[in-house]
């Protein structure tokens, strides 16, 4: 499917919490919410003044979202050179483990959540395009009768080298997104991609439209997690697959020893020297410790409806990565 330039467009027309513009009706995209009895919004829905964290720090929960903001706001343009260099790279292999795990296949919609600079989209990209490729080879050396132009239209036709793949990345700071689109057209992605602005807690489409969800490094900074999970599981086609990448609980007691001196020490001096913003670093440091376990984090996507949970931790649970299917 062609990526809808109206969509990008559309991503910094509507401004605000909630980004639906009176008539700001596209196709995919949702209207408005499904408005209780009263013209209220569902009562699980509804926003209550409750305390809740940012990093250490107790904050309202009309507060954190802000933050948050300002947080992902204050870094975006050092995002990329920050993650190689506290990960020593080893981010890129995390975040390719991810795709590896999706396996996706020709036609597949992925919704990227909290996709900030690009990431995991492009890395869908690059896979559905070698997937792609490598079976429009086998293909053409098993036809016999072909003429040079019509192999040529077939390597030629961008978006079809695509196998009709699409991704939507999907984040809610603006600063994050043209990043993201700068880093696309420098690197040449164009087909089957396309930015948008939304919020994980109210996600901008229509019920049961995707294939596979995808969220790497986002959950955690989301005020409700919950609701977040919930937009997932709606979005998803039934058959649909949830995938989060996240920071967990380390299992080796030397590793997680070193990983506390290096996040606490480390972290917020490298985020002061590259990035100039030591704060931002610490509130990296101090969400990590704030998120649930493994196992809690798989009970609250199975309270979100989904089924057959799982995860998989990788670098001894510094990361995991928690799948689930909308049955
Ligand atoms: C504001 O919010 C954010 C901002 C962002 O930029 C990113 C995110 C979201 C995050 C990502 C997209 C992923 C990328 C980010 C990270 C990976 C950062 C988190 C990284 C860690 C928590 C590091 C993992 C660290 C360990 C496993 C501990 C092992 C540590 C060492 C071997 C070094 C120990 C060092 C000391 C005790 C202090 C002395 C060292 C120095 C002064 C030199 C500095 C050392 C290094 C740069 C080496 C780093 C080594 C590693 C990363 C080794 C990795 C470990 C294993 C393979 C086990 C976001 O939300
Ligand atoms: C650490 S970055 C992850 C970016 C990217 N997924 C990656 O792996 O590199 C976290 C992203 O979550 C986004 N984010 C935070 N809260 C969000 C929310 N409620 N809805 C959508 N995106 C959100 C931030 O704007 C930021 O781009």
């Amino acid at each position: 499917m062609a990526a809808p330039r109206s969509w990008v467009l559309w991503s910094f027309c509507c401004r605000g919490r909630s980004r639906l513009l009176p008539g700001c009706r596209l196709p995919g995209l949702r209207s408005s919410w499904p408005r209780g009895p009263l013209g209220a919004r569902p009562l699980s829905q509804e926003k209550r003044a409750t305390e809740t964290h940012f990093g250490f720090e107790t904050v309202s929960e009309e507060e954190k979202g802000g933050k948050v903001y300002q947080v992902f706001e204050s870094v975006a343009k050092k995002y990329d050179v920050m993650n190689d260099m506290m990960s020593l790279g080893i981010h890129r292999v995390w975040k390719d483990l991810l795709l590896w795990k999706m396996r996706p296949f020709p036609g597949t919609q992925l919704l990227d959540v909290a996709g900030g600079t690009g990431d995991i989209a492009f890395r869908f990209l690059n896979y559905v395009q070698a997937q792609h490729q490598r079976k429009e080879k086998r293909q053409l050396r098993a036809q016999q009768n072909l003429s040079w132009e019509e192999i040529a239209k077939k390597y030629q036709n961008e978006e079809d080298s695509l196998g009709g793949s699409h991704v939507m990345v999907c984040d809610i700071n603006k600063e994050m997104l043209k990043i993201g689109k700068q880093k696309a057209r420098a690197q040449g992605y164009k087909a089957g991609l396309a930015w948008v602005l939304g919020d994980a807690e109210e996600l901008p489409f229509d019920d049961d439209k995707f294939d596979v969800y995808t969220i790497a490094f986002g959950i955690r900074n989301v005020t409700h997690i919950d609701r977040a999970l919930q937009e997932a599981h709606r979005v998803l086609k039934p058959g649909g697959r949830f995938l989060c990448l996240e920071f967990s609980q380390v299992n080796n007691p030397l590793v997680s020893r070193l990983y506390d001196v290096y996040s606490f020490q480390v972290i917020p001096v490298l985020g002061e020297v590259i990035a100039g913003d030591w704060k931002s670093y610490q509130y990296l440091v101090e969400s990590i410790r704030q998120f649930p376990s493994q196992e809690e984090f798989k009970e609250m996507i199975e309270d979100a409806g989904f089924q057959k949970v799982t995860y998989e931790n990788l670098t001894s649970g510094i990361v995991a990565i928690h799948s689930g299917f909308k049955l």
